[in-house]
């Protein structure tokens, strides 16, 4: 699962995302720079949405784009430009032989099938929150196909599962824009300055409190939660925990991880296999949140040994300080 070779870069705050990934890559003896070309690749798609997303509301960019994706929701416009935007800069990179994306039912070939390398991403999360000028974000995982370069990558390189991801991370489109990934050896957070057009090195080697007093769920389902998550939310309200849902999945997650806390999207009737996606919803966070000491479940196992069979598949998600989704997970199983 470790992209680069063990030795941890340890590098100055305010050090550029470019330089960064150059020292981690001279770390390491085996690295060929194909994985932090395509680092920089997506960092470059970043800019470019973080550009239409700040001036969404001027640019008549917001609203639905009038068609639905194969998960049966209604696309909104910057799901479909970030879609577009991310692939044009994954395409033109040539790092990258396919991508699986949120927006798209199928494997999408990038005309790279010499590329060693294939990405899954949700362009756009948290999309109900576009209108609304709330966070959202991106979040993309990385891994290196198993099916032969020079051949069309296959959907088999994407079903691996989530302890054979090389890289991940996420952007978080908020009060700044800041780029969050691993390549195995911790996780570190990059700030968007725009006026430069530069990521600076702004959260090295990123860690998440073992314990936390916040919890993050839709409370409108609660009556579909499982036993075991009804009981857990009441005695987090009982211990006044700090209730704090943004509705993407990245905000809150990402506020978690930096204050301690917990974040759960349980099985639901409306969802029996859960909402969100394991392979570029699930699988990411839960590589980023163990690389930063926490933990993810789907409510009975650890979320990154769950077995993948299908790319757009659904799970039910607990991530977060281990403590809690430790606690949360063992009372599910009893329950069940
Ligand atoms: O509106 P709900 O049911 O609370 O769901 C919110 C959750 O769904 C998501 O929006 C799903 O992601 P997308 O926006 O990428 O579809 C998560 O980001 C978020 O945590
Ligand atoms: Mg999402
Ligand atoms: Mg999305």
């Amino acid at each position: 699962m470790n992209a680069y070779s063990e030795d941890v870069v340890a590098v100055p705050v305010g050090t550029t995302l470019d330089r960064f990934i150059k020292r981690q890559q001279q770390a390491s003896p085996a690295a060929t720079g194909e994985l932090s070309q395509l680092l920089r690749d997506i960092a470059l798609a970043a800019k470019i949405v973080q550009r239409e997303i700040s001036r969404a509301g001027l640019l008549a960019v917001t609203g639905s784009f009038g068609t639905e994706n194969q998960h049966g929701e209604a696309q909104q416009k910057l799901d479909v430009i970030a879609h577009i935007r991310f692939l044009r800069a994954l395409r033109n990179g040539g790092e990258v032989a396919a991508v699986v994306s949120e927006e798209e039912d199928q494997v999408i070939h990038t005309g790279n099938p010499g590329s060693k390398y294939v990405v899954a991403i949700d362009p756009l999360d948290g999309s109900s929150n576009i209108d609304v000028n709330v966070s959202i974000g991106t979040i993309f995982s990385i891994y290196r196909r198993q099916s032969q370069p020079g051949t069309p990558a296959v959907e088999a390189d994407f079903l691996q599962g989530g302890l054979q991801q090389v890289a991940a991370g996420y952007v978080l489109y908020g009060t700044s824009t800041l780029l969050v990934y691993t390549t195995g050896q911790g996780v570190n957070g990059f700030t968007y300055n725009s006026s430069l057009g530069e990521f600076f090195l702004s959260h090295p080697t990123l860690t998440t409190p073992v314990d936390g007093r916040i919890y993050s769920c839709n409370e409108g389902n609660i009556v579909d939660y499982p036993l075991a998550i009804q009981q857990f939310i009441t005695a987090c309200q009982q211990a006044r925990f700090t209730a704090r849902y943004i509705g993407a999945l990245i905000a809150d997650v990402h506020r978690n991880l930096l204050k301690g806390g917990i974040y759960l999207y349980p099985a639901t009737q409306a969802a029996p296999a859960g909402k969100l996606r394991l392979l570029y919803e699930g699988f990411p966070m839960a590589f980023l949140i163990e690389q930063a000491g926490g933990s993810a479940t789907d409510g009975q196992q650890r979320l990154l040994t769950k077995p993948i069979s299908t790319l757009h598949q659904r799970t039910p998600l607990i991530i977060g300080s281990t403590q809690l989704v430790d606690l949360v997970t063992q009372q599910n199983k009893l329950l069940l």
